[in-house]
């Protein structure tokens, strides 16, 4: 199911937000235990630096993985787990072993093999159905590391997949695949700004086959926090 929820500003998009992940959160940790949440880069960094500190759930309770990575050092900017390991972790009480981390100083092949090995721990089995994936937009509709006409968007085999020739810098990452999207329970996006609204039209109103428009959760919801800038066209 999908379900377009218009928001006047960021402000917005980030308690939106926000207020989402806690009943995800605590709806998963009653039910199940634990939390399994996928982050994304780009915006959805801020939002969750921003917004991840007022949420009311039991920290411990988390295990953090990343929709996609980019294969470069912890300590670089381009890092995204080390974004969230400078910008989020000291704020909330996390610990970096709750973060399944791309392994460093390996190819991105051999990164995305090592990943898939470590969510398999993570997940204790091969099913990798997340609680909720947060997911961003890019203006020419990719989302993780899957770009408009690359072949990644026709895998069905790898769960973790490795890119060497990212659109968007830099050129090595690894992403998940659909296969492992459309399993998740939720998906969020979060999308702002006039730059997107075109693509937004040509996703929600067109229905055009881009990345971003082929999360569709086989049983699962996904919901698409945008604000008004970005609706403009809707
Ligand atoms: O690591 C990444 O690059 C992100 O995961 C990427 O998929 C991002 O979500 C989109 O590029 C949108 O980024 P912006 O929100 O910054 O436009």
């Amino acid at each position: 199911m999908s379900t377009i929820i218009k928001v006047a500003n960021e402000q917005e998009i980030i308690k939106k937000l926000t207020s989402y992940i806690e009943k995800i959160s605590n709806d998963a940790i009653l039910n199940r235990g634990k939390f399994f949440v996928g982050l994304s880069g780009g915006s959805v960094v801020k939002y969750l630096c921003e917004g991840l500190p007022q949420v009311d759930t039991a920290w411990d309770k988390w295990v953090l993985a990343f929709c996609d990575e980019r294969v470069v050092a912890e300590d670089s900017e381009d890092s995204t787990f080390g974004t969230y390991n400078k910008q989020l972790i000291p704020k909330i009480g996390l610990d970096r072993q709750q973060f399944v981390v791309l392994k460093q100083g390996l190819s991105a092949s051999q990164a995305a093999k090592d990943y898939t090995e470590q969510l398999s721990k993570a997940f204790q089995g091969d099913d990798f159905k997340f609680d909720l994936l947060l997911l961003g937009m890019g203006p020419d509709g990719h989302t993780c590391s899957l770009f408009p006409s690359h072949p990644l968007l026709e895998e069905t085999t790898l769960k973790v997949a490795p890119i060497t020739d990212s659109p968007k810098p830099p050129p090595e990452r690894i992403t998940l695949t659909y296969p492992v999207i459309n399993n998740a329970r939720n998906c969020i996006f979060a999308i702002s700004g006039a730059g997107k609204a075109d693509m937004i039209k040509r996703i929600l109103k067109d229905k055009e086959d881009l990345p971003a428009g082929r999360v569709r959760p086989a049983t699962g919801s996904v919901y698409w926090i945008v604000d008004d800038a970005a609706a403009a066209h809707l």
